[in-house]
């Protein structure tokens, strides 16, 4: 039925393309459908504290979809597949939605989500979340792999909602721009400052470890094991070629811009988002995430900033809230509030507004007065009220300016993860003023950590509710950041 055609579409750019490349090519931008699937990848990835037992049921990363915006983000927990947790979580609402999961999801899922009415399930096609893979499993065990794939195929023959690959290949440059971009982000520069001899080798080794972890996670080196996979999930169309290397290289092109990505919040030495203000409170509202999690964050914001509209400055900005106790999602107490990027008001086409900086002498040609901030549109199209007893965050890739700080306040949200390199610049059309004096919002910037020298206090930090574990003392972080940064440290 139409999910083996769909995915036999997969490697090539599908004819249900979102490419909305309203741009006209100064740069290259991500699709929506490959930016689900690197949401996807990297929801599998969100630190926990539970321990992943060995086991052939692998954790996956979900992302929910209705109507193109991002309304759950999600990753299976010890006890729940993430697909199960789709449904706590939506319920009916499910209902239309598109589904964008790590690995294909097993029949148990399955067989719900598909009841629910969903339109489209896409999977990354890899090993599925029953491995086909799991060098430890037995004979016995393989067998109920294979049993779980052949149910997932009859579901999927006997469903409306299309299961399907959908990947699109990623613009000719991109992975070439993520890199340029990634190098000359305001946190990989900020390091570099404090660095004696001020290079971005550390940047390049953090990336290499990156790429080697993501592609042991998400890919399968060998074709043949690939090919083979492929195969007992239903997707003997893609084993052909062209489909097979074009599918291979997509994949592989994805993996390296998410590595990519990730390497540009780095963990490195005491750099970390802390509270320049060092204003030490009990009150949970302001106290930090653990910094594992600002860091998956942030990467997230990092992320949605290669959809911008904005042809020189791209930005990236998503709200998360934590409820009162841990919940059954694999994010533990968090959940996803918003996201966007900077843009113009939709709808609009390239022509419709003026594009240009303040380099143009002619204020009226500017793109200031039209551009909506990253904040402004993650406000805008939220999926979830912002509720004034939770702790509600909201990540940027550039300091908030002058139109959003009060917005962002007003909103409700009680802290901003940010980078502070415009804090303080007032601009011709854009300001940063505000920044360095809103009251009531706790801000964490990307720094040194103020309290480095003092490792004890440090050694104290907390544990959270949240499913995260305690933040790593001082020698674990130095440790971790030499170990990834390869002597750089
Ligand atoms: N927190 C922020 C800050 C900015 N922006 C967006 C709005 C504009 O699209 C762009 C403006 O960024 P800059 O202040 O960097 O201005 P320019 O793009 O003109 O670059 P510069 O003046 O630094 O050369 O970023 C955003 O969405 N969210």
């Amino acid at each position: 039925m139409h999910g083996a055609e769909e995915a036999a579409e997969g490697p090539r750019v599908s004819a249900a393309s979102t490419q909305t490349d309203s741009m006209t090519g100064q740069m290259p931008r991500l699709s929506k459908v490959n930016l689900f699937t690197l949401f996807s990848l990297w929801m599998e990835l969100f630190p926990s504290t539970e321990q992943q037992k060995k086991s052939q049921v692998k954790k996956s990363g979900l992302v929910v979809v209705k109507n193109m915006k991002i309304v759950g983000l999600h990753c299976s927990s010890t006890d729940l597949h993430a697909g199960q947790i789709a449904l706590i979580k939506h319920g009916s609402r499910l209902k239309n939605c598109d589904l964008y999961f790590s690995r294909k999801p097993c029949s148990t899922c399955l067989k719900m989500i598909v009841n629910a009415g969903v339109n489209r399930i896409s999977y990354w096609p890899a090993d599925p979340e029953i491995s086909l893979q799991n060098e430890a499993s037995s004979p016995m065990t393989t067998d109920d792999a294979k049993l779980d794939a052949k149910a997932v195929e009859r579901l999927k023959s006997n469903s409306r909602a299309r299961v399907c690959v959908l990947l699109q290949p990623l613009g000719c440059s991109m992975v070439q721009f993520v890199e340029e971009t990634s190098t000359k982000f305001d946190f990989i520069q900020k390091i570099v400052k404090s660095q004696p001899d001020s290079n971005t080798d550390f940047y390049t080794a953090c990336r290499q470890e990156r790429i080697k972890e993501y592609e042991s996670l998400f890919l399968i080196s060998s074709e043949e094991m690939h090919k083979k996979t492929l195969m007992t999930i239903g997707l003997e169309n893609l084993c052909e070629n062209p489909y097979f290397s074009n599918l291979r290289q997509n994949m592989k092109d994805l993996v390296l811009v998410l590595a990519t990505v990730a390497a540009s919040v780095p963990v490195f030495g005491c750099f970390g988002f802390y509270n320049g203000e060092s204003q030490r409170t009990n009150e949970t509202d302001h106290q930090s995430l653990p910094q594992e999690i600002a860091r998956h964050c942030m990467i997230q914001a990092r992320l949605l900033a290669y959809r911008t509209e904005d042809h020189k400055t791209g930005v990236g900005a998503i709200i998360w809230a934590e409820e009162k106790s841990r919940g059954c999602d694999g994010t533990g107490a968090m959940y996803f509030v918003g996201c966007g990027y900077n843009a113009f008001p939709v709808g609009s086409e390239y022509a419709d507004f003026p594009h240009m900086d303040d380099k143009q002498k002619d204020r009226e040609i500017r793109k200031f007065r039209y551009i909506i901030h990253a904040e402004q549109n993650a406000l805008t199209f939220r999926c979830r009220e912002i509720k004034p007893d939770e702790r509600s965050m909201i990540f940027v890739t550039k300091c908030p300016c002058d139109e959003c700080v009060p917005l962002i306040k007003g909103a409700g949200i009680k802290q901003i993860y940010a980078g502070d390199v415009d804090a303080g610049k007032k601009k011709a059309d854009i300001s940063y003023m505000k920044f360095g004096e809103v009251e009531g919002v706790s801000k964490f910037t990307w720094q040194l950590n103020p309290l480095h020298t003092n490792a004890l206090e440090f050694h104290d930090s907390t544990t959270r509710e949240n499913g995260v574990q305690k933040t790593k003392s001082l020698d674990d972080q130095q440790h971790q950041s030499k170990k990834l940064c390869l002597g750089h440290y």
